[in-house]
């Protein structure tokens, strides 16, 4: 029976508070309340051991049950903010992976810090949510940068760095694509088994799918061999420079230029080149001339190199450890404390106050919401600075999702389906249209658990935007919102699976307000976008911002949208507010020069 109801906005993304059922969420999640290091001192008595989705109970022998776990939501918050001015290093602006990257990665470097979450998990678009004993992934279900390989698993390392380790299961197919023209491709994990079935479509073009794909390999090799941290930090920027010279001068080279023009020195087949643009397309929501080489690079090796690998219980899994993690290294994180301003004294920001009046100062802010939202909502009063507006003249902010998350009779999918699917049937041409494509994750095909025995979860999503869905009384809305969402699994059914409308049992339906809404992103932004062809990722900016003390983190820095690419920015950060707070080496004279030529670099894009 589907279970659409007028109170879908209000339901998706929302959570259960009670004790999740599912074997793989062993901790009693209860939610809200203050989570902070004298409740989780007097609670240090209940020790218990825990098996964190696998991982952290083992890694780290007796842990401690998380405040967060006993809380109950109805625990009144504390009025009280800190005990003073700069009671933090740094305070967080939000728990989505790249605010959560941050805070621990400053948290293991000896800061104390406090992430602030309008919501009541953490993860953000990384989060996760439970109906009718289903656990779904908010967002991707995709996860790169999760393997035990190379420097790029950052996923694994930034939970290593918090004495995290989670069980993933290895997905045998990156994705499933499904084209016009009925070409069907299949992105194996195994890199040879992956170009004989794309070579076998284009016969034609072989040797221009080697060299373009081997051009990706040798910018995700020089990326692979360096330590990743703060490109705005002189001391390391130059010692790996010295260290790995051609490395470094092989990314500088790429840096501002883009997958498509790189393609196309190769590849002259129109069908084939509208695939590159699909490979793009599913990562960065436009074309493969406007994607980053860089970008392009890191996922079409990773997913062979490491391989792309499900966190065993869910995506929400990876946020509630680093979550855990933050909290057991001494720093805080409050849920339901909604940021509304960033406090800002003779010009440098020094704390932040909440909707309910609270206020926390710090020696510096990070926030992991968007720059729209940063600039335009957090800083009000102040004048948008250059940089900011350069920023907004080259990027704008991407679409939102429609999503659906789906339980479905497990007979409706054929034996051997893979996890992930792209649908486009008919025309290149409608790629990155609204509703255009449609991107299909399988969960449950890697982890059945997350499911009740019997049935698949189907989430389904495409892009849409906030204008389409403005305006409209709560009745219209919701009448479209099942009309849109039946369109979709119409052409799912024809495509894929015959009989999936009868197989559903479960169903849930997002539009871009239920993601402003949740994840309090303009819009309900995907990210940016660039508005024209971008200098590759010349123009994106880092983590500094022209705001003293003021630090920004997540998709909407450098290199954009991604979970993995989120952790390398909250890498990033961490790294230069440490360096700013006396944490970590640094000389202001490089600083200087290094943030000036950046900003300059930046204007040329
Ligand atoms: N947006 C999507 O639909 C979607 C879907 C799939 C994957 N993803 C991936 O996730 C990445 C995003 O990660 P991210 O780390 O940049 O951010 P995020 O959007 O995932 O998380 C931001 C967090 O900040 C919180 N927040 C925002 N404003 C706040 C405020 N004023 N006060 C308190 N909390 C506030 C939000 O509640 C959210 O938890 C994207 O790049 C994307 O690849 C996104
Ligand atoms: C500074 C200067 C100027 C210069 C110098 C030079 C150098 C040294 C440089 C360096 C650089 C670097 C290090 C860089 C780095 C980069 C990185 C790491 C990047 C990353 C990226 C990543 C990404 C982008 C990712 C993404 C992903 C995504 C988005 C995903 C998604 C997914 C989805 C949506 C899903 C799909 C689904 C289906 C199909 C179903």
């Amino acid at each position: 029976m589907s279970r659409i109801s007028h109170l879908l906005p209000i339901a998706q993304y929302g959570l259960s508070t009670s004790t999740t059922q599912n074997p793989n969420f062993p901790l009693n999640f209860s939610l809200g309340g203050v989570f902070d290091r004298r409740t989780a001192n007097r609670l240090r008595g209940c020790e218990k051991r825990l098996d964190f989705g696998g991982g952290c109970g083992r890694k780290l022998g007796f842990m401690r049950r998380s405040v967060n776990s006993v809380l109950s939501v109805d625990r009144e918050v504390e009025k009280s903010g800190g005990c003073g001015k700069e009671d933090y290093d740094a305070i967080v602006i939000g728990s989505g992976i790249g605010g959560l990257v941050a805070a621990t990665q400053l948290a293991v470097k000896g800061a104390k810090v406090l992430v602030l979450e309008k919501y009541v998990i953490p993860g953000g678009s990384s989060g996760y949510y439970e109906r009718d004993g289903y656990t779904f992934d908010v967002g991707s279900s995709v996860m790169f940068g999760f393997s035990e390989k190379g420097n790029l698993n950052l996923i694994t390392q930034a939970l290593a760095a918090v004495g995290c380790k989670m069980d993933v299961i290895p997905d045998p197919t990156t994705v499933h694509f499904h084209l016009p023209n009925n070409l069907s491709v299949r992105v194996h994990r195994e890199y040879s088994d992956f170009l004989a079935e794309l070579t076998s479509k284009f016969p034609h073009e072989k040797e221009g799918i080697l060299k373009f794909y081997s051009e990706c390999w040798k910018i995700f090799n020089a990326l692979n061999s360096l330590e990743l941290k703060s490109l705005e930090e002189p001391l390391y920027l130059f010692g790996q420079f010295f260290q790995k010279p051609l490395e470094c001068l092989t990314l500088a080279y790429y840096l501002p230029q883009n997958a498509g023009s790189i393609a196309r020195k190769y590849i002259k087949d129109p069908e084939l080149l509208s695939f590159i643009d699909a490979e793009c397309f599913i990562v960065s929501t436009v074309n493969a001339l406007q994607t980053p080489m860089i970008n392009a690079s890191m996922v079409l090796c990773d997913r062979h190199f490491g391989g792309i690998n499900y966190p065993v219980g869910g995506v929400g899994g990876i946020a509630k450890s680093l979550a855990k993690g933050l909290v057991d290294h001494g720093s805080d994180i409050l849920y339901k404390a909604n940021a509304t301003n960033i406090i800002i004294s003779e010009g440098k920001a020094v704390g932040v106050k909440l909707s309910d009046g609270r206020e926390y100062f710090a020696k510096t802010v990070v926030s992991n919401a968007t720059r729209w939202d940063t600039f335009g909502k957090l800083l009000k009063g102040q004048k948008l600075p250059k940089e900011e507006e350069n920023f907004q003249k080259v990027y704008v902010k991407a679409p939102s999702f429609l999503s659906i998350h789906m339980g479905v009779k497990s007979e409706v999918l054929p034996p051997d389906t893979d996890c992930h699917h792209f649908v486009l049937e008919n025309s290149w041409t409608s790629l990155e249209e609204p509703y255009g494509s449609i991107f299909l994750s399988i969960p449950t095909i890697l982890d059945p658990s997350l499911a009740p025995e019997g049935h698949h979860i189907l989430h389904i999503f495409t892009t849409s935007s906030m204008d389409d869905w403005k305006g409209l009384s709560r009745k219209d809305y919701d009448a479209k919102k099942e009309l849109v969402a039946d369109k979709i699994i119409k052409r799912l059914e024809q495509k894929l699976f015959p009989g999936l409308t009868s197989s559903i049992v479960f169903k849930e339906v997002g539009t871009p307000k239920t993601h402003r809404r949740y994840l309090a992103r303009d819009d309900g932004t995907y990210g940016p976008m660039p508005l024209k062809i971008p200098k590759g990722l010349l123009g994106m900016p880092f983590n500094t911002t022209a705001i003293n003390g003021l630090y920004c983190v997540g998709d909407s820095c450098f290199p954009g949208q991604g979970v993995i690419a989120v952790a390398f920015s909250g890498v990033m950060c961490a790294h230069r507010v440490a360096a700013d707070i006396g944490l970590e080496n640094k000389s202001p004279v490089l600083d200087a020069a290094l943030l000036r030529l950046l900003g300059w670099l930046r204007s040329l894009a």
